[in-house]
């Protein structure tokens, strides 16, 4: 039966609806229904002159990839006009009601999974809804207490202890519950939706050279590698935690599923700098399937038919993997991921 996933359109002055519009332009093998304002998916086509044709999402008809031009999509409608490039924080309800659209969808089973096109998160922030991510909003709106972020290439998988907050309070986050939690979540989801009997997995130390034996902080004794100890006695293949400029070295990769990074810009700026374009941001712990691309809103470029659609192209292929995996069936072409 094909598969259906919800692909929200992200912030509407960003390259979300863009992208949007350029996978229309060619056949995909799920049926795609874009959580969006129709008329936002229309403008952004006549100004990149793309072909659109909308077709409302119907879940009495059974799923069915759209043609080429053609865009499944379900309704849900902007406050103002969106402008291409410009930000306006009257709308941020809309994206937060476009993803809230979303996760009900899958937790009523009316698709298998969400790919998201990038939001912004600052502008939601100043019409006053605190938003760090849809990492955290997902967890949130889920109800479960941790979930993990894992950016990931066909070659590399860059999993996150911590996600979205400031430097300053990255130390403090690092717990072991936190270090459980996590760990356990990345180990199981390789093993169900990546087919990695036992995970390999690298964790990297937080401090210096992993603390240069406690005189660059502490944290690698006190509390990494007891956690890795326990975690060890549940099974788990970890090696760590590791100095983290040369965890990411041809020498130690070469046998590893995927690595364990304390913090987001100790891990994301390697997966971005070796995949950039080409990479999944996948959400980990959660009741259903999340994928997203791995970049911004790029307002630089929304309307300019210059953003590169090869991350939401990956994100979805992703989400079908994961939801064929899910259903039981090993897919037919080695995930990208
Ligand atoms: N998945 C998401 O929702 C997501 C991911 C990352 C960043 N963001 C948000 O996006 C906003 C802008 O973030 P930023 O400026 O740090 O990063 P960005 O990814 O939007 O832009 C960084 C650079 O990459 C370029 N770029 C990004 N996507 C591109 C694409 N598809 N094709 C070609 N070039 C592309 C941009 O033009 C820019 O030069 C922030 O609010 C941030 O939080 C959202
Ligand atoms: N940390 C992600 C990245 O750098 O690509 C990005 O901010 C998106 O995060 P969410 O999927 O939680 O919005």
């Amino acid at each position: 039966m094909t598969l259906r996933l919800a692909i929200t359109a992200g912030e509407p002055a960003g390259i979300g609806p863009d992208l949007c519009v350029q996978l229309a332009q060619q056949p995909q093998s799920a049926q795609l229904i874009v959580i969006a304002d129709p008329q936002l998916l229309e403008e952004r086509a006549r100004q990149l002159d793309l072909p659109l044709t909308i077709r409302l999402f119907d879940t009495s008809v059974a799923p069915q990839a759209a043609d080429a031009g053609e865009l499944w999509v379900e309704p849900v409608y902007l406050a103002h006009a969106a402008e291409a490039g410009k930000l306006d924080s009257a709308n941020s309800a809309y994206v937060l009601e476009t993803l809230r659209v979303a996760a009900q969808g899958c937790l009523d089973q009316r698709w298998a999974g969400i790919v998201t096109a990038p939001v912004h998160k600052g502008i939601i922030n100043d019409a006053g809804v605190a938003f760090s991510g849809h990492t955290e909003y997902f967890r949130d709106y889920a109800g479960v207490e941790e979930v993990v972020m894992m950016l990931a290439t066909r070659e590399l998988r860059v999993a996150l202890v911590t996600t979205h907050l400031p430097l300053r309070d990255v130390a403090d986050a690092i717990t072991p519950d936190r270090l459980t939690r996590v760990t356990r979540i990345l180990h199981h989801d390789l093993q169900e939706f990546f087919g990695l009997a036992q995970p390999r997995i690298l964790v990297a130390g937080l401090n210096p050279h992993a603390g240069e034996n406690g005189h660059l902080g502490d944290e690698e004794i006190r509390i990494i590698e007891p956690t890795l100890e326990l975690l060890r006695q549940e099974g788990m293949n970890l090696v760590g935690p590791l100095p983290a400029d040369t965890l990411y070295t041809p020498k130690h990769l070469a046998n590893a599923d995927a690595t364990l990074a304390m913090y987001h810009d100790q891990g994301l700026p390697v997966l971005k700098y070796h995949g950039f374009g080409r990479a999944a941001n996948i959400t980990l712990g959660l009741p259903f399937i999340r994928t997203s691309v791995d970049h911004g809103t790029a307002l630089d470029l929304a309307g300019t038919g210059k953003a590169d659609g090869g991350s939401l192209q990956t994100a979805i292929e992703v989400a079908i993997d994961m939801a064929s995996r899910r259903r039981g069936q090993t897919p037919t072409e080695p995930s990208p991921t």
